[in-house]
């Protein structure tokens, strides 16, 4: 026959089959978990599928051999199969160890019956350790159902018996072999290098009817965990094959799933002779083990989280003086000073968030949330150290009383009404005089180096505090938790204290958690750690942009 030999490629675009296929193992039993259905529905699971198991026989064996083997009657495994089938769609069938005559019978007549749509047939005839699982008797059997798989994938030993030859001593003759299977049964047969020594451990795919030969080369794994290699492979491939409905990419996804099980399988300490490769390590490695926290707990966690520093803003000279009034003026605008400067950089910080936003809520959440900051916070600003309102505007010598004073939290409903202020270069330049102080530097310098690393969860984390530590402090202020005096509504800040608890603001803050906290759900461990942290660094940095205008004046 001539083989068209062609490498297999690393990857392939192909259409997703079935998104969770559920496939169903007909094989033996391994009590020590590393082959047979054990081996099989691991492997079902780490490829993506979801995996049932009708149980052949029953095998006591370890790692290092079989030591009984108990087949129940195959009127019972009729059953099984009969049960799966009934209720359940089987998008494919993995088939291993099967015993005797009679059991490969059952199987026989039930796949005739139901014709499931991928059959993947691994031929398990002896054990890694050298013990028979099919009597010898049986493999004539074996043989007539070998025209009922799509896919036939023995292994050296397994393929010389199949092809009624000798055990080939070459790769070449390897193929040649499984060429000879596939051209008699029709299915493609997956001729296995395990057993092959020197440095390569190859697979070849070889489809007669197509004249395709596949080559999948790789160096061999130094290890001794190759118990149930030949199961947990025909297990993946007959996963994703659903999956991709491609058989070159279901092969070869299913290899580098399985070398990286192998490189892995030692570090379980299963046993003292042939241990199990490590099915999950790949997924564990990557995703993390421990089930991921839902939004609401991130958010206890992470506002628990902060509480000695939410403390230690309660405690400040300058939030106490606010809340009762005693607050001078002249920190009072030092603050206000800082906090336009702060806004100007919050505003294109948040820009940059918008602008990383993956979906169109989000983009526009953070937009929004820029343009309140600039035009609804700093507006107000503006005509304050411009000198519309407050000191100066007014005799100079009554209680500032500037309307709606912005803070740096941000309200997303600010007034439609234009940048005036802003956007005038007299106005800008009162709002801007002020140089920054350390702390506006340093808190300005963590979100613009967050912005600039541009990963959006981080920074969407990092400028979360600026919503929700102010609306919280806004809240219990109106609420009165720092004293009465804060209700009164002639208190020299009051309308300064009505734009904390902003109901627009509570509702954009409560909008910015709920989004933060999503993405810190779905983000994987080390990122969600990095989140926490930035939200972390931002909070700290919210107490001593509190506590700097007493520090200075
Ligand atoms: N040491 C190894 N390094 C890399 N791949 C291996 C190694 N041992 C087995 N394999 C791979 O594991 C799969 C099962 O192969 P094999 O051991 O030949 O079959 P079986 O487990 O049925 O005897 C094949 O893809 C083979 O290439
Ligand atoms: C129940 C059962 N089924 C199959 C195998 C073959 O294992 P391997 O894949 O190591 O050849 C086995 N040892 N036990």
């Amino acid at each position: 026959m001539s083989a068209d030999v062609r490498r297999a490629p690393h990857t392939r675009a192909v259409p997703r089959v079935r998104r969770v296929p559920r496939v169903l193992s007909i094989a033996g039993s391994d009590p020590s978990g590393g082959a047979g259905i054990q081996a099989d529905l691991k492997s079902i699971a780490a490829v993506g599928g979801y995996g049932m198991s009708a149980i052949t026989a029953l095998t006591a064996q370890n790692t290092r051999g079989v030591r009984g083997v108990h087949v129940p009657p195959s009127a019972f495994l009729a059953e099984q199969l009969d049960a799966v089938a009934d209720d359940i769609t089987v998008d494919a069938v993995k088939i291993g160890m099967l015993a005797n005559a009679e059991v490969i019978g059952v199987v026989a007549g039930w796949l005739r019956r139901i014709e499931p749509p991928i059959v993947v047939l691994d031929p398990v005839m002896v054990a890694t350790s050298g013990d028979r699982l099919l009597d010898a008797d049986a493999e004539a059997a074996l043989r007539d159902l070998l025209p009922l798989a799509d896919l036939i994938t023995p292994n050296l030993l397994e393929l010389a018996v199949l092809a009624g030859a000798e055990r080939a001593s070459t790769w070449p003759d390897a193929i040649a072999q499984a060429e000879a299977v596939s051209s008699a049964t029709g299915a493609r047969v997956l001729a296995k290098g395990g057993h092959l020594d020197g440095a390569d451990a190859p697979d070849a795919l070889v489809h007669a009817a197509s004249g395709t030969v596949v080559s999948f080369g790789g160096a061999r794994i130094a290890t001794t965990a190759t118990h149930g290699t030949g199961c947990s492979l025909s297990s993946a491939i007959a996963t994703l094959q659903a999956e991709l409905g491609d058989w070159e990419a279901a092969v070869g996804e299913a290899r580098r799933w399985l070398r990286e099980s192998l490189r892995h399988g030692a570090s379980l300490e299963v046993g003292g002779g042939h241990g199990p490769v490590s099915h999950f390590a790949g997924l564990w490695s990557r995703g993390g083990v421990r089930t991921a926290p839902t939004p609401d707990e991130i958010e206890s966690e992470w506002w628990a989280g902060i509480a000695d520093v939410r403390a230690a803003i309660d405690d400040l000279p300058f939030i106490r003086g606010l809340a009762d009034g005693t607050l001078a003026r002249e920190p009072f605008l030092g603050y206000l000073a800082q906090d336009a400067l702060y806004l100007r950089d919050y505003a294109r910080v948040l820009a940059e968030a918008s602008r990383l936003a993956p979906d169109a809520a989000g983009q526009a959440f953070w937009a929004n949330s820029a343009h309140g900051s600039l035009v609804g916070e700093l507006e107000l600003h503006a005509d304050w150290l411009a000198g519309a309102h407050g000191p100066g505007a007014g005799d100079g010598e009554g209680p500032i009383d500037g309307g709606r004073t912005g803070t740096h939290g941000t309200s997303v409903d600010g007034p439609a009404a234009s940048a005036a202020s802003v956007a005038d270069p007299l106005h800008a330049a009162a709002t801007f005089a002020a140089e920054p102080d350390a702390a506006t530097t340093a808190y300005l310098d963590h979100l613009l180096a967050t912005a600039a690393r541009g990963d959006y969860a981080v920074l969407a984390a990092a400028v979360l505090p600026c919503f929700w530590i102010y609306v919280d402090l806004g809240e219990r202020l109106a609420a009165g938790e720092f004293g009465a005096q804060a209700l009164d509504p002639g208190h020299p800040y009051a309308s300064w204290l009505a734009t904390y608890s902003d109901p627009a603001f509570a509702h954009a803050t409560r909008e910015a958690i709920g989004l933060v906290t999503r993405l810190a759900a779905d983000a994987t461990p080390e990122r969600r750690a990095a989140m926490h942290r930035a939200f972390r660094i931002s909070s700290e940095h919210e107490r001593a942009f509190f506590a700097a205008p007493l520090a200075l004046h």
